[in-house]
């Protein structure tokens, strides 16, 4: 007899969750089956909109919004995708825009408004570079993760089904893009985009050595229902995942594994700017001063009603009692 709990992981098939997925680590009481087969997008409007899951790497942005709304999700402190933003702010070539304050008055796509990428950007730009989000002319390629009406004062279109924003931007009918991925015309070098800060890594590393930022995207969600139920799955899951981080950390040291010529120096470089674990999960300082930077840019940019604190927003995944020698 299993005594097992089954249960559904959506996330990205990233090298950190690869030993769970693989089964070489495993959550105590409870079989994963890890599916990794859908886009960020899609996997979080099934997450959120339909509940498909018992859990899912889900956006940061959106999830905070659920929260504001007593929608029936929570989270583990677990942070699977974190990315530097200032590399994903495209521009058109022939639009003037040469510097931050350039977009006031702009026509800006976005994938949609909600998505975490954007809302961390907006953040950024009206904080540090002094661009006001209201500022600017919005329009959106696709529905919001969780339908959201704009606050007073602020445009935001819902672009028609057969537009696209990476189109719209290279034939200058918008003027920037901000976007989660590297956009279509950036990978084909179509000279009539480029990016906001062509040397976005230093723009980034000035950022991160100011603010001590690697902002974080995604969470692990899980649906209220599994948690009311099995409430001992928080702890183990979270020490699963945190386990499955360390042994992939330590896995990736290799540089054999990759095929790039320069990886190592990339590693070094990564340890020397960012230290051990630029991945760490948990609600330790650094994550705190993240996560609240982005919970406050949300209830600035009009998306939730309160700031909501963080122990509300993640479950705590203590053990309970520090644990001892096993002895017989
Ligand atoms: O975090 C997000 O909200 C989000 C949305 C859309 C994407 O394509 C994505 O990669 C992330």
């Amino acid at each position: 007899m299993s005594a097992k709990l089954n249960l559904t992981l959506a996330a990205g098939d990233y090298e950190i969750l690869r030993p769970l997925k693989e089964g070489l680590v495993k959550a105590d009481g409870i079989e994963l089956n890890v599916l990794t087969g859908a886009d960020s997008a899609t996997r979080h409007w099934r997450f959120l909109r339909n509940e498909e899951y018992d859990m899912a790497e889900c956006s940061g942005s959106s999830y905070i919004v659920a929260k504001d709304r007593d929608m029936p999700f929570h989270a583990l402190p677990v942070f699977p995708h974190r990315r530097f933003r200032h590399g994903f702010i495209f521009t058109n070539t022939a639009a003037g825009i040469t510097e931050p304050k350039d977009l006031i008055g702009k026509k800006v796509g976005v994938k949609f408004y909600m998505a975490t990428a954007t809302l961390w950007l907006r953040g950024i730009l009206e904080n540090v570079y002094g661009v006001p989000h209201k500022s600017i002319e919005w329009f959106a390629e696709l529905d919001e993760d969780i339908a959201f009406t704009p606050p007073e004062g602020l445009t935001l279109h819902r672009l028609p089904d057969d537009k696209s924003v990476e189109t719209m931007l290279a034939e200058g009918e918008l003027d920037a893009v901000l976007h989660p991925d590297i956009i279509d015309p950036i990978v084909k070098k179509d000279p009539r985009v480029g990016r906001l800060f062509p040397d976005y890594k230093a723009e980034e590393q000035r950022y991160y050595a100011e603010t001590g930022i690697f902002p974080i995207m995604h969470v692990l969600g899980l649906k209220a229902e599994l948690v009311e139920k099995h409430p001992w799955v928080v702890p183990n899951l979270y020490k699963a995942f945190d386990e499955s981080k360390n042994m992939a950390m330590a896995k990736m040291r290799n540089p054999r594994l990759v095929p790039l010529a320069w990886y190592q120096e990339a590693w070094e470089e990564q340890e020397r700017i960012l230290g051990p674990d630029p991945w760490e999960y948990g609600l330790t300082e650094a994550n705190r001063h993240n996560l609240e930077t982005v919970v406050g840019y949300s209830h600035q940019q009009g998306l939730i009603s309160r700031k909501i604190p963080l122990d509300d927003l993640f479950l705590p995944v203590s053990q309970g009692r520090k644990r001892g020698k096993f002895r017989t």
